[in-house]
């Protein structure tokens, strides 16, 4: 069965989490790294049928019935638009959709209200200039008086569950977008890690994640290991 006859087949299906309800508003192929994808934009209504947020999925689908390897991908548009090296997150982006397009079964969840950790736009650029001063990711977020994590994933469990894709293998090294998914129903049958690049302007920033908010992996074990390993860090 195609995923849009599974769409289909369950647009009355009772939401996860009650408050947030996502729906299909529009799909078309989109051919993607010379292979054709389906891009689906969805739309998440709060209870009181107000318009919540956008989501969008990019769906490799030549097996549906497979265990699909999902990303769920924070929007960054300095890194993965703008070609910044202050973050991994365009290169996770292209990593991501590279593995997803070799697998029976993948998709890509772009998080458009997640830019930032959550807290948006304008407020990550004034993260960024305290960071400019000495903050270090975290500081930034908390001088400014927001939260180091503002993001929820209940739009994004949603959208799997509409997908009929209640179990899946994710592409993460953080283990609290594992928790936000599993909270609202979706079962992380592995965790597959994903390595963007290091470069001089992020190595800091991946060594505080994985140091002070619990990833794993987001910096390369050789980073660790002495200037001999790290001479190739571009
Ligand atoms: N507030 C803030 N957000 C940032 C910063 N650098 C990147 N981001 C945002 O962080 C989000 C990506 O989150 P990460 O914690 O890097 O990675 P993750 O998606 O949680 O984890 P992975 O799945 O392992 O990549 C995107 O929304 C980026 O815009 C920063 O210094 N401050």
């Amino acid at each position: 069965m195609t995923i849009e006859a599974d769409i289909e087949r369950i647009p009355r299906r009772r939401t996860a989490n009650g408050s947030q309800r996502a729906v299909l508003r529009a799909e078309a192929n989109l051919p993607v790294n010379g292979k054709v994808m389906r891009v689906m934009v969805f739309g998440l209504t709060g209870i009181d049928g107000a318009r919540a947020e956008e989501v969008v999925a990019l769906v490799n689908s030549r097996d549906p019935t497979a265990v699909p390897l999902v990303r769920v991908h924070s929007a960054c548009l300095t890194g993965d638009i703008l070609g910044s090296q202050k973050c991994d997150c365009g290169d996770q982006l292209k990593v991501a959709l590279r593995q997803i397009q070799v697998r029976p079964h993948g998709m890509l969840l772009y998080m458009l209200n997640h830019e930032g950790r959550g807290i948006g736009l304008t407020q990550k650029i004034r993260a960024y200039a305290l960071q400019d001063g000495g903050d270090n990711t975290i500081e930034a977020n908390l001088n400014l008086g927001l939260p180091v994590e503002a993001r929820d994933f209940i739009a994004a469990a949603e959208v799997l569950h509409l997908l009929n894709s209640d179990t899946i293998d994710l592409l993460t090294n953080n283990p609290l977008k594992i928790e936000g998914l599993e909270t609202h129903g979706v079962t992380v049958r592995h965790r597959v890690p994903i390595q963007g690049d290091l470069t001089e302007q992020n190595a800091q920033y991946l060594l505080d994640k994985d140091q002070r908010m619990g990833h794993i992996g987001a910096l390369p074990a050789h980073y660790l290991q002495g200037p001999k390993a790290t001479q190739d860090v571009s």
